[in-house]
């Protein structure tokens, strides 16, 4: 496998620009997920990568070649496609050769081929039954192995588990993770589940309107997210505005106060504040015995809705103007007073600049 390199990159589809000034790097044997919103051009990319989209400026390195304007079958980067793609008339196995024999690469070493790949994939004793007979699971297995069975350069993986069940695609996506490390081939994943992307990926790079805005670890990109849109795609739900008019302390049924640390400087600057729900600490006004120190964010205001989802109760809690999604663990009344806290380490702050421009974090810690 090859280190893949993507150097200020541009797409369009006729006049319409998709993508704009990608810089990507995917070392060797390093698998990572594109991540964005519907119609970001996660797609576009993938598939600009394997020589399906003309690239209208910058290059695309797969270890030292160029490969920016060869055609697809020279550029040895594989896809395996969302619906798997299988020819339906084959066999488990023909399906696996298919691409050797196009190769036209001699019959018993595709033999060879199909049964490591076979083992590998854990599909040995269906190698005979039409891929039709077969669960959605184990299709997906057939597609990648498929993929790898001609030893691509770097394989592309545009949504593999998307038409699978939920506890199909759990396990899936551990198997295809496993089986990425064991093999250690250069990918790149396209999904739209931030779940996903956290598990499987060693980096994850995020993709707002055609551009990259973050590139990192699950653990950086979950816990330093560095604009208002990364954090709230990576599930940081609740934003309010600070300081903000309405929000001021005259009025006696809600508080908010944000309680930085001495060492910043003090701001009137309006900030832009988001955080997630599970960060934050609810008590009933009357014990309030939760928020022992006054640190970090602290709003009052009364619940308005609450609903089981199995763990946890979700629970919305009026402040003034905001509503503010919180995970507690047992059910409240309706219009209860309470008390919120969400501890420095989790907010994420942002200056209130124009939208869609990359902000800077600002720490309060
Ligand atoms: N063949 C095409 N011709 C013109 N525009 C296209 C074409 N294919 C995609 N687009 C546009 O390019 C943009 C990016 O699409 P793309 O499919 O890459 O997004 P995506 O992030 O993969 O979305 P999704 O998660 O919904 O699959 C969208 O605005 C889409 O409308």
């Amino acid at each position: 496998m090859t280190r893949l390199h993507i150097e200020n990159l541009q797409a369009k589809y006729g006049e319409k620009l998709i993508l704009n000034n990608i810089n990507l790097s995917v070392e060797e044997g390093e698998m990572i997920a594109l991540l964005g919103p519907s119609g970001c051009g996660k797609t576009t990319l993938l598939n600009a990568l394997c020589g399906f989209v003309p690239i209208s400026q910058g290059d695309i390195f797969s270890g030292d070649r160029v490969i920016t304007h060869l055609p697809a079958e020279k550029r040895n980067i594989t896809m395996v496609f969302q619906s798997y793609a299988l020819w339906p008339h084959m066999t488990v196995a023909e399906n696996i050769g298919y691409g050797l024999k196009v190769r036209k690469v001699k019959r018993a070493e595709i033999q060879s081929r199909v049964n490591e790949l076979l083992r590998i994939v854990k599909l040995d004793n269906l190698q005979d039954e039409k891929v039709t007979a077969l669960s959605g699971g184990q299709r997906q297995r057939v597609a990648l192995a498929r993929a790898l069975a001609i030893r691509p350069d770097v394989l592309v993986l545009d949504e593999p588990l998307s038409n699978l069940d939920a506890k199909v695609r759990l396990n899936v996506r551990h198997e295809i993770k496993a089986l990425q490390k064991q093999l250690g081939f250069t990918s790149l994943i396209v999904t739209h589940d931030q779940e996903e992307a956290l598990v499987m990926a060693d980096k994850i790079a995020v993709l707002h309107k055609g551009e990259i805005v973050q590139v990192g670890t699950p653990e950086e990109i979950y816990n330093k997210p560095n604009s208002p849109f990364v954090a709230d795609f990576m599930g940081a739900e609740n934003r309010i505005e600070w300081p903000t008019e309405k929000d001021g302390f005259s009025d006696s049924s809600h508080k908010i106060t944000l309680h930085q640390s001495s060492n910043n400087e003090p701001s009137n600057q309006p900030k832009q504040v988001y955080f997630r729900s599970e960060n934050v600490i609810l008590s009933t006004r009357q014990t309030n015995s939760k928020i022992q120190k006054e640190e970090g964010l602290i709003l009052t205001g009364h619940i308005e809705q609450s609903a089981f989802f199995g763990s946890n109760y979700r629970i919305s809690v009026r402040c003034g103007m905001h509503i503010i999604q919180v995970d507690h663990t047992s059910d409240l009344p309706m219009n209860t007073p309470v008390s919120l806290q969400v501890p420095n380490h989790a907010l994420y702050i942002y200056d209130n600049i124009v939208e869609n421009k990359v902000h800077q974090k600002s720490t309060v810690v």
